[in-house]
């Protein structure tokens, strides 16, 4: 298994480029499954969570071509499987964005339920009742969701909860439905829009995608396409922090500051100097320690849940008491323990994590849990005195591409340790 291996005490200084989307990709990848002639897609991001989903493409038999510049083409005519199994779920729940599009295309899905993550219980109850209300016979058996229908009917969707990968997987089952569909309540996320511009360019009629409510009209069919995926707002996030942390200057470059409002707001109460230009961002700390700031995570436009672990490593090390609310998932502080063990103050009560900034961190061994967590982790180690090994970094390959080549780009000491046959553990 892989590690990390940091030196901390350099100040991120320079310019990086954002990769693509990982949250873009995956529903931009699953939803090829509707079209009936090829699609090529630019930007997608080289990261495990995308490997996995091309697998998961590839075994349903889509014929798919990768260039190493990011480029990926698929051809899904001709599938000859509509089952996404559990071994290829269990390490990636956003499998579950295959069900719409393989019920609304082929009449059928077997998905195996995706269960619990580190993060939290995560049921996918509304992309099930979804579908149902669009026509489809759903039954849950044996750990597999068997979804079939011989063409879904558009319908009024109220959705209970605002869920990301729910509002995308019945965006695109509705693409394909006979007549109209109002998904009202929808997830606002600008990866929901990336998605619908997607669709939009193979044909789907979609309108108001970005606001939480989604118009569709059902088309008879959806053709090939060439689409760009939209920068990656959490990765771009995360770099702005790392240079809040070390007391550095970084700009952001090829990404989308319309996307980070809640973010950059948060970044300069912590007293960073952010300028933004058309599609770059830079953030100036240099002389100056950030001053903590409180965070209250909620979905889209206010500030995102995968963005809190990064910034409960800069309360950590900031001026003063931050407090920071998780109201997305029941179980997202697992940072903490970790960041505790390298000197944080950090004391979690239910959904709060109260942050004491202490004047530094120490190196320690700490162990990633999930994706962001891990970002945590690794940018704590950019600060803290000493050697920090961040050990199971599988959770950071599923979201950041070549996270410690851009960083060392930024003057960071990191280092890559190899542990062998890069078996991933989910
Ligand atoms: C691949 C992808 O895009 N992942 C993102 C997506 O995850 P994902 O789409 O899985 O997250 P959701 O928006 O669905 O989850 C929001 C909340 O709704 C609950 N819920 C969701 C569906 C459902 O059927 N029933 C239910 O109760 C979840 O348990 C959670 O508490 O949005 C999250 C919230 O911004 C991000 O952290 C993830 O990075
Ligand atoms: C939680 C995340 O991803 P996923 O929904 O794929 O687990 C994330 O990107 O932070």
């Amino acid at each position: 298994m892989d590690k990390l291996l940091i030196t901390g005490g350099q100040a991120l200084q320079g310019r990086v480029r954002a990769s693509g989307a990982k949250n873009a990709a995956l529903p931009i990848l699953a939803a090829t499954l509707l079209a009936d002639g090829p699609v090529r897609l630019t930007n997608v991001p080289h990261l495990r969570d995308i490997n996995t989903m091309l697998a998961l493409l590839g075994r349903m038999g889509a014929r798919l071509e990768r260039t190493a510049e990011g480029a990926v083409t698929v051809q899904p005519a001709a599938l000859t499987s509509f089952v996404a199994p559990y071994e290829l779920v269990k390490t990636m729940r956003a499998s579950i964005l295959v069900l719409g599009p393989l019920v609304a295309r082929y009449g059928q899905a077997d998905v195996s339920l995706p269960g619990g993550c580190a993060i939290g219980a995560r049921p996918v109850n509304l992309h099930i009742d979804g579908l149902r209300a669009l026509g489809a016979e759903v039954s849950v058996d044996s750990g597999y969701i068997r979804a079939r229908a011989k063409r879904l009917k558009g319908a009024r969707l109220v959705m209970e909860m605002v869920s990301v990968t729910g509002t995308e997987n019945l965006m695109m089952a509705a693409a394909l439905a006979d007549g109209e569909t109002l998904i009202e309540n929808a997830a606002r996320e600008p990866e929901i829009a990336d998605l619908a511009d997607f669709l939009n360019a193979m044909g789907a009629r979609i309108q108001g995608a970005g606001t939480a409510e989604i118009r569709i009209q059902g088309v008879e069919r959806l053709g090939g396409a060439e689409y760009r995926v939209m920068p990656d707002r959490i990765e771009s996030g995360t770099f702005l922090v790392g240079a809040a942390m070390t007391g550095g200057c970084v700009r952001v470059e090829e990404t989308r500051p319309d996307c980070l409002d809640a973010v950059i707001q948060k970044l300069r109460e912590a007293g960073g100097a952010v300028e933004v230009g058309p599609d770059w961002i830079e953030l100036d700390m240099r002389g100056r320690r950030p001053r903590s700031v409180d965070i209250h995570t909620a979905p889209h436009p206010a500030f995102p849940t995968d963005m809190q672990a990064q910034f409960c490593a800069l309360n950590a090390i900031a001026e003063g008491v931050g407090v920071v609310t998780e109201t997305i998932f029941e179980n997202r502080f697992m940072h903490v323990p970790e960041l505790q063990r390298m000197g944080a103050d950090i004391r979690v009560e239910g959904n709060l994590a109260v942050c004491h900034g202490v004047g530094g961190l120490t190196a320690a061994p700490v162990m990633a849990t999930d994706l962001r967590a891990s970002a945590g982790l690794v940018l704590a180690g950019l600060v803290a005195a000493g050697e920090t090994m961040v050990d199971r970094i599988y959770h950071l390959d599923r979201g950041y591409e070549t996270m410690e080549a851009k960083l060392s780009g930024l003057g960071a000491s990191i280092e890559r340790i190899s542990g062998g046959n890069g078996t991933a553990t989910p």
